[in-house]
């Protein structure tokens, strides 16, 4: 280190040795063997002594004179007795350390004593602390879970009047006639058809493994066989072939239960996730029905249907319809079947284009309710000889809205039919409803009703209203076509469409003030892929089968989670993967949000963080079993009936006299 850079360091060390008040070791041996501060131990002058230098003898020389003389003792003594007298005083110094250190010991000992004895102190009184404190809580959690209990209970209570006061104003689901005579019947229809012997043979401890296995939960009496193939439920081989042809081997489990339900002759509620096929476990058993009426004595002009199946929306209808006309025409390809036609009835078509099966005698009839009301009140169709009703879509077609058409329809029968409901979503009140009207029902129903379809990938993302046009753009970036766009709302929906058109994208829509050649050709140029994407308002949501299509996007989120569950259900559909992406923000109800949280959660699903600081009034009845039970009127997971936006947007309808969106497209 250089004495310039050491300086500084020297100086400050000097300057506090100069300064200090406390005097160093040396100052004190010094001072103790009489020295001069300025005389070293070893006699040496200090430097500074320097500056005032008389010379070391000349001092020792005028104290010659002195009183208080004393003689000179040379240095070597004065270097002993100061070695003596230091010798004494760290003796001393010892002995007293010693006796200090003891009483510290001692000290240290009593204060350790003491401590341990305020620790038990200590201890004695958080134990007493404690066990006050814990009946306390105890008495706490008590008090808390009997408020929560009366709460549950006062809405239980609540709840059970709302359902009271709605079944008090459902009557059954029977023809007014059939009501007023009061005409009931308790046998179910019976059939000609019977499962084969080794199935029949079965004990019910395996049917129930089968089930189980197939995830199908059943109630009821007396319960058909599950069949596991085709073969086995006899259907006719150029049935078969068809649908082998179109890639259907096994029967999903809606089918395996569904089918034998219906062929033996059994009202059923059929309950599965979308896109699980439904349809065929409904017109299979149609179209069994009436080949086995025609064969017994053939139908001309004037008659039938024998079979009517009833859909909420035309698109739903006519996507019913071709389904049939396409296994009609297997049937009936090498003459060995009669002939069974199927019949359209819905607003937009017109009687010349039903001509055929109007002239030869109808067999099926697929339709609308308006439609159908209409032709049955002109005469042009009766419902005299029909033996099967199906509800297509069936929470839809019995709620509130529909109830009285579907009451009308129900006066045109004469004798006693089979009926049967489908939906993916049917909360507890209507299937409640539904069995109360059915005869010896049975309910198939795969996974919990309203459950979302597990092949589809939800993403909910949070877009603001203002940024969601442009964000959709992007978003169409995720997959490749064919993607469908949802919005409960028209206009929206014909915006979307401009906007996208606009950019590039070919896009088609639909909504319930389209006209129907327009609706029908957004239909048919995206199921035929000519066009990309489909943007489409609650009517395109329900029922309809798209091919395999990619990407859902709900670009503004349903009121009714049911809804949502359906309008997600267009992809994921036959066992494909597909993706459904949501916007939401600060305008979606927190009720639809809560329901939307436990359906992502119940499917296994990420819940974006803005999804889980929603404020959920559900999660105190965590623990006491309250999630998980739906609401009956609309299957949401994340609300009470109290609460319900589905009955409160019925209600209010009603008050206002309005019917659901759709009823126009009839
Ligand atoms: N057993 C089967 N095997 C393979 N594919 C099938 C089978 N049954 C039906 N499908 C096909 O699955 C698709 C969906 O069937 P479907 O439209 O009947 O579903 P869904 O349950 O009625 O749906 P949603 O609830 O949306 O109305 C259709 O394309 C249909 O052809």
């Amino acid at each position: 280190m250089s004495a310039k850079a050491d300086s500084p360091n020297r100086a400050r060390g000097y300057k506090r040795r100069r300064d200090s008040a406390s005097p160093t070791y040396f100052d004190q041996l010094n001072k103790d063997s009489g020295l001069s501060t300025s005389q070293t131990g070893n006699g040496q002058q200090k430097p500074e002594d320097k500056r005032n230098d008389a010379g070391p003898f000349d001092a020792w020389d005028s104290r010659d004179d002195d009183e208080t003389y004393t003689p000179y003792v040379p240095l070597s003594k004065r270097r002993a007795n100061l070695l003596s007298s230091f010798h004494q005083k760290s003796t001393v110094k010892s002995v007293k350390t010693k006796t200090a250190e003891e009483e510290e010991a001692e000290k240290e000992e009593q204060k350790k004593a003491e401590e341990e004895a305020e620790e038990v102190r200590r201890e004695k009184a958080r134990n007493e602390r404690t066990l006050l404190q814990e009946a306390q809580e105890v008495k706490k959690r008590q008090a808390e879970q009997a408020a929560l209990k009366s709460e549950r209970d006062i809405e239980a209570e609540q709840e059970a009047e709302i359902l009271a006061q709605l079944e008090r104003q459902q009557r059954k689901l029977a023809s007014d006639a059939e009501l007023a005579l009061g005409v009931s019947y308790t046998e179910s229809l019976q059939t000609t058809w019977k499962p084969p012997h080794y199935i029949r043979s079965r004990t019910e401890a395996e049917n129930a493994e089968i089930r189980e296995k197939n995830h199908i939960l059943v109630e009821g009496d007396a319960i058909p066989p599950p069949i596991l193939h085709f073969e086995d439920m006899k259907i006719p081989a150029p049935i078969l072939k068809y649908l082998k042809m179109k890639g259907i081997i096994d029967p999903t489990p809606i089918q395996i239960q569904g089918i034998p339900t219906a062929f033996a002759g059994r009202d059923m509620i059929g309950i599965a996730f979308t896109g699980s096929g439904k349809t065929l476990a409904f017109t299979l058993p149609a179209i069994m029905t009436a080949l086995e009426m025609e064969a017994r004595l053939p139908f001309q002009k004037g008659e039938g249907p024998v079979a009517l199946m009833l859909c909420p929306s035309r698109e739903l209808a006519r996507q019913t319809y071709e389904g049939c006309v396409a296994i009609c025409d297997a049937l009936k390809e090498k003459g060995e079947y009669p002939e069974i036609r199927p019949m359209l009835c819905m607003g937009g078509v017109n009687l010349s284009e039903m001509g055929d099966p109007l002239n030869k005698g109808v067999h099926l009839a697929i339709a609308t309710p308006g439609r159908l009301m209409d032709l049955l009140e002109k005469r042009k169709l009766n419902l005299e000889n029909c033996k099967y009703l199906c509800f297509d879509e069936a929470d839809r077609m019995i709620d509130m809205g529909f109830e009285e058409d579907v009451r009308t329809i129900m006066s045109f029968f004469k004798h006693q039919r089979q009926t049967l409901l489908f939906s993916a979503t049917m909360p507890r009140k209507i299937q409640d409803f539904a069995q109360s009207s059915l005869i010896n029902p049975i309910l198939v129903n795969v996974g919990r009703a309203g459950a979302a379809n597990l092949d589809v990938i939800q993403e909910v993302e949070y877009v603001k209203q203002e940024a969601k046009m442009v964000y959709l753009l992007e978003c169409l970036q995720k997959t490749p076509p064919p993607v469908i766009i949802f919005s409960d709302n028209k206009n929206e929906v014909d915006d979307i469409q401009e906007y996208l058109l606009l950019k590039g994208v070919e896009a088609v829509a639909i909504h319930g003030s389209k006209t129907q050649e327009e609706r029908d050709y957004a239909i048919k140029s995206f199921k035929s892929g000519k066009k990309d994407v489909m943007v489409a308002s609650g009517v395109g949501s329900k029922g309809l089968d798209f091919n395999e299509v990619q990407h859902v996007i709900i670009y503004t989120m349903p009121k009714e989670i049911e809804d949502y569950v359906h309008q997600i259900g267009r992809t994921g559909r036959s066992g494909k993967t597909g993706i459904a992406t949501t916007f939401v923000n600060s305008g979606v109800q927190e009720q639809t949000l809560l329901d939307l949280k436990y359906l992502l959660m119940e499917a296994k699903q990420r819940i974006p963080e803005f999804l889980n600081a929603v404020e959920d009034p559900m999660a105190k009845y965590q623990d006491q079993g309250g999630v998980g039970k739906a609401c009956p009127i609309c299957g949401g997971l994340g609300h009470s009936v109290t609460n319900c936006p589905k009955l409160a947007e019925t209600q209010r309808r009603q008050v206002a006299g309005h019917s659901r969106e759709g009823a126009g497209g009839y």
